[in-house]
């Protein structure tokens, strides 16, 4: 089967490198030329892993037209260009194929989940189904092949095996599922989550504050998902509490980084001003503010982060908030 890696950033690099690993036919399409060429000449993307040294096999082009007769097209972009890059390719594909879909997050104007852009964009004819490849998994590791698991996630179960198949080596062990909604729900508000627990560590809290983090981030992660017809044992597994514990406590994790700036500063104002990196943790918190608020549902955590990145409240008032709510039974 042949596969094209939409985005020469880090985890479409990495992911690439997984299916090269696999003796597999993968090129990597990006717009950057300079992480493409690196790819090619230097076998590094030195811009995310430094001296790395890739599959020296791996290639990269910045030809839009190789994903003409491929059967697996990778979606490796921030949530914000799916839509367009899904437009773009929607022209060129020329049979069924299927779309994986590895980036965490919702759609910026429409609140849709990642997979539903994809069926939306693409046409019925030229699409196979939605792979959601997605679980605990910093690029940074996968690319040095430390032991890694994640879920293939689809309506199509066949299509979650195939998927299955190809990415699973002695590093990288994929399962399948098939509940979208939970799961992607899931990897979606654990960025939120990563934000508040990097601002928590900003602010001095240590190990406690960060159990509690999780145990209560992941409360609200179930009310949400179940709301929206997710299953609650979706949140046990790897798109659930596995995404939450590596966001959450990683050092890697853009999220969480921004979010230990902000609670330092103890402001938003130098991460807004200076910020490069793909935090989808920040668009998210927006839109899980509007849609839990139009729902009815109780999100204390998000929304705190919410009035810090865009309401201007102080992280360290945020925190203390959060602990003089109304007392209440846990479950
Ligand atoms: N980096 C990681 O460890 C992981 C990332 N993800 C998710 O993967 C998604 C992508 O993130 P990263 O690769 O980490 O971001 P990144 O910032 O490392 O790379 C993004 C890449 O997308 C490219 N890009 C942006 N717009 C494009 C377009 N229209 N067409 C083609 N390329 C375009 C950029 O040039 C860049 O190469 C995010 O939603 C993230 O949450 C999920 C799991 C792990
Ligand atoms: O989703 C990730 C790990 O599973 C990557 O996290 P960040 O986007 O916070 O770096």
């Amino acid at each position: 089967m042949r596969t094209v890696v939409i985005g020469s950033g880090s985890w479409g690099t990495a992911l690439a490198q997984v299916l090269q690993d696999n003796h597999q036919e993968v090129l990597v399409y990006g717009v950057a030329e300079a992480e493409v060429n690196d790819i090619n000449e230097n076998h590094k993307n030195s811009k995310y892993f430094g001296d790395v040294e890739l599959n020296p096999e791996l290639k990269a082009t910045t030809d839009i037209q190789c994903i003409k007769g491929a059967d697996i097209v990778l979606l490796a972009v921030p949530t914000i260009a799916i839509d367009p890059i899904c437009h773009q390719i929607n022209d060129i594909l020329d049979k069924k194929t299927i779309i994986i879909n590895v980036s965490k997050g919702f759609h910026p104007e429409t609140n849709e989940r990642m997979s539903e852009v994809i069926r939306r964009c693409i046409d019925e004819d030229k699409l196979s189904s939605v792979v959601s490849l997605i679980g605990p998994s910093h690029a940074e590791e996968v690319v040095i092949r430390l032991l890694t698991t994640i879920d293939a996630i689809s309506l199509n179960n066949e299509d979650a095996v195939t998927v299955q198949n190809l990415f699973s080596n002695q590093y990288l062990r994929i399962y399948t599922g098939n509940d979208e909604i939970g799961s992607e729900l899931g990897v979606a508000i654990k960025n939120v989550m990563a934000i508040a627990s990097g601002i928590l560590s900003g602010l001095g809290y240590q190990d406690n504050t960060r159990a509690a983090l999780i145990t209560r981030g992941l409360q609200e992660m179930i009310r949400y998902g179940v709301h929206f017809g997710g299953q609650q044992k979706t949140f046990m597994g790897l798109t659930g509490i596995g995404d939450l514990i590596v966001t959450c406590t990683s050092v890697h994790s853009r999220n969480f980084e921004a979010g230990y700036q902000i609670g330092k500063e103890n402001s938003v104002e130098n991460f807004f001003k200076n910020n490069t990196k793909t935090v989808e943790g920040v668009r998210t918190a927006k839109i899980v503010h509007r849609v839990a608020k139009e729902n009815g549902i109780d999100m204390p955590i998000c929304e705190e982060v919410y009035q810090i990145l865009f309401n201007g409240k102080l992280p360290s008032e945020c925190a203390q908030d959060l602990m003089i709510r109304d007392l209440k039974k846990e479950f």
